[in-house]
């Protein structure tokens, strides 16, 4: 069995492709695990669609199953292109959340987010106000003035009373940087795409960022996201790690 490794500005995930849809949630943990397997914060399973280029299974590190994951449709799209499952440089397929959209231009690949829901704008938590956005899966977002003090208690806390993944960021105008506590990963990620999102949402909103604005993660990459008629896109460069001959002794019921 070959897998892909990519790397999504510091969320990483390990890519196939199968003929059909199944429960993998224990491969997913795995083969995500750092030590007995590949190591990656999600596993993506490519399905053949009647409708569209492929759909996918998408599933965190421990093996939970997510509707959505930003940065991974830029990685799956890549996968999609290369392999010839998509062509024309350009992905269409149907995630947990909807259909999903995606340009590749070399490394670079941008990503049509699903129209994002703002479930709340009232929470208060810690001593920061908190709104919850729903950008295919829900997050917690609070402004802050310092990114460095990221409780991760706090976050632990947040991301179990609320079932959402945690946000905190700082925003000037035309850049937003953020840290993120995740879902199924239960641990702060080195990026993640609907999380971004989600902030960029509430600073548009609120009048602190313009259309166009560069994001940057935890993992220092440089990313950017753009709000134009309605839509918001999500673009940033994906890196191909590597591929791998799976020599793992993988019991067979998880095949
Ligand atoms: N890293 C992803 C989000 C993956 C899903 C999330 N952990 C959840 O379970 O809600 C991204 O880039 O969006």
């Amino acid at each position: 069995m070959f897998v892909t490794k990519y790397n999504a500005n510091g969320n990483d995930f390990v890519i196939f492709h199968d003929n059909q849809k199944r429960d993998r949630h224990e491969l997913a943990k795995l083969l995500c695990d750092r030590h007995k397997g590949v190591g990656a914060d999600g596993m993506v399973v490519l399905i053949p669609h009647a409708e569209y280029d492929f759909e996918w299974e998408f599933y965190n590190s421990d093996g939970s199953e997510a509707t959505m994951c930003g940065n991974a449709t830029r990685a799956v799209a890549h996968y999609a292109v290369e392999k010839g499952i998509s062509v024309n440089d350009r992905a269409e397929f149907l995630t947990g959340a909807g259909v999903i959209t995606a340009e590749v231009n070399g490394l670079y690949v941008v990503t049509d987010m699903l129209e994002p829901k703002i479930l709340r704008r009232d929470i208060e938590e810690e001593g920061l106000q908190w709104w919850l956005i729903d950008t295919g899966v829900p997050h917690l977002v609070a402004e802050v003035e310092d990114l460095e003090n990221f409780d991760l208690e706090m976050a632990r806390r947040l991301r179990e009373k609320y079932d959402a993944n945690v946000n905190i960021y700082t925003v000037a105008e035309d850049e937003l940087r953020l840290r993120t506590y995740e879902r199924g990963v239960e641990g702060e990620t080195l990026a993640c795409g609907t999380g971004m999102t989600a902030c960029y949402v509430r600073a548009r909103e609120e009048g602190k960022a313009r259309d166009l604005c560069i994001v940057f993660p935890r993992s220092g990459d440089e990313l950017y996201l753009e709000y134009k008629e309605g839509r918001y896109r999500f673009g940033g460069k994906v890196d191909k790690t590597f591929v791998a001959e799976l020599t793992l002794d993988i019991p067979h019921y998880m095949l």
